[in-house]
């Protein structure tokens, strides 16, 4: 479902940010992306829902190439990819639910659509109670819990985390990760670009290491590692 092969990404020709990357993930897999600051993992995400292209290779994702694929196909794309970010990028002032409801409103779904799903989304991540909200008011993992919730609206097949556990406390970050691995179970391909090793060593999942741009190490049931 994401094959990236031989893979180079220049931002400019004195910054290399992938060096012949070649990554296969299935469909349903838990996978870390780890590796020291700078290594390139905001980069491979970036990649695969198409916000920076290659300078070469090919990235094909559920089956589109993503590095020809015409423009009008790239909401496409996106929609087939739930993204969530450190720093949430909610918008300040609304409700939980009309966060939630607006990434639905956005692809055009019909108010009996985004009634009937909100509210579901809401319960999956333990938000229910929260629901009229506003976003601001709430603490760092309820935040977190809104932004996956955005992120699954459209029921996407593949989920995007870079970093959702940087801003949390250890219990909070642990409430994240239970919520991600029950996505996760549920059969969506949870991709995680992380720092935090006790995390990761936990998890015991695929770990991808970057490490200047190039995939030094991509183990199965595995833990952080250590940096070379
Ligand atoms: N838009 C850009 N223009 C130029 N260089 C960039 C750009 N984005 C990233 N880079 C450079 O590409 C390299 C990889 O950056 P990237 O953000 O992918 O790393 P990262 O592993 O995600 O780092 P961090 O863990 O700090 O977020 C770095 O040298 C970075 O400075």
């Amino acid at each position: 479902m994401i094959e990236l092969s031989n893979v180079n990404k220049f931002y400019d020709k004195n910054v290399e940010a992938l060096k012949e990357v070649n990554v296969k993930i299935d469909k349903g897999e838990f996978v870390f992306l780890v590796g020291p600051s700078g290594a390139g993992k905001s980069t491979f995400i970036k990649l695969l829902y198409r916000e920076v292209l290659p300078s070469s290779g090919k990235v094909m994702i559920n089956g589109w190439n993503v590095t020809e694929m015409k423009k009008r196909h790239i909401p496409k794309l996106r929609r087939s990819i739930g993204i969530v970010f450190q720093d949430y990028h909610l918008l300040t002032g609304r409700s939980v639910y009309e966060n939630v409801a607006f990434a639905m409103r956005v692809v055009e779904a019909s108010n009996k659509e985004i009634r009937e799903r909100v509210p579901k989304l809401l319960d999956m991540v333990g938000l229910s109670h929260r629901k009229n909200q506003e976003i601001d008011k709430l603490s760092g993992g309820e935040k977190q819990r809104a932004a996956i919730a955005r992120a699954l609206v459209n029921q996407p097949s593949i989920l995007i985390t870079d970093e959702p556990t940087g801003n949390l406390d250890p219990e909070t970050s642990d409430e994240i990760m239970d919520l991600l691995k029950k996505i996760n179970v549920q059969g969506t391909t949870v991709i995680m670009a992380t720092h935090d090793r006790e995390i990761v060593d936990r998890m015991q999942k695929r770990v991808i290491r970057i490490d200047q741009g190039k995939v030094v190490r991509d183990m199965a049931r595995s833990g952080y590692g250590y940096e070379v």
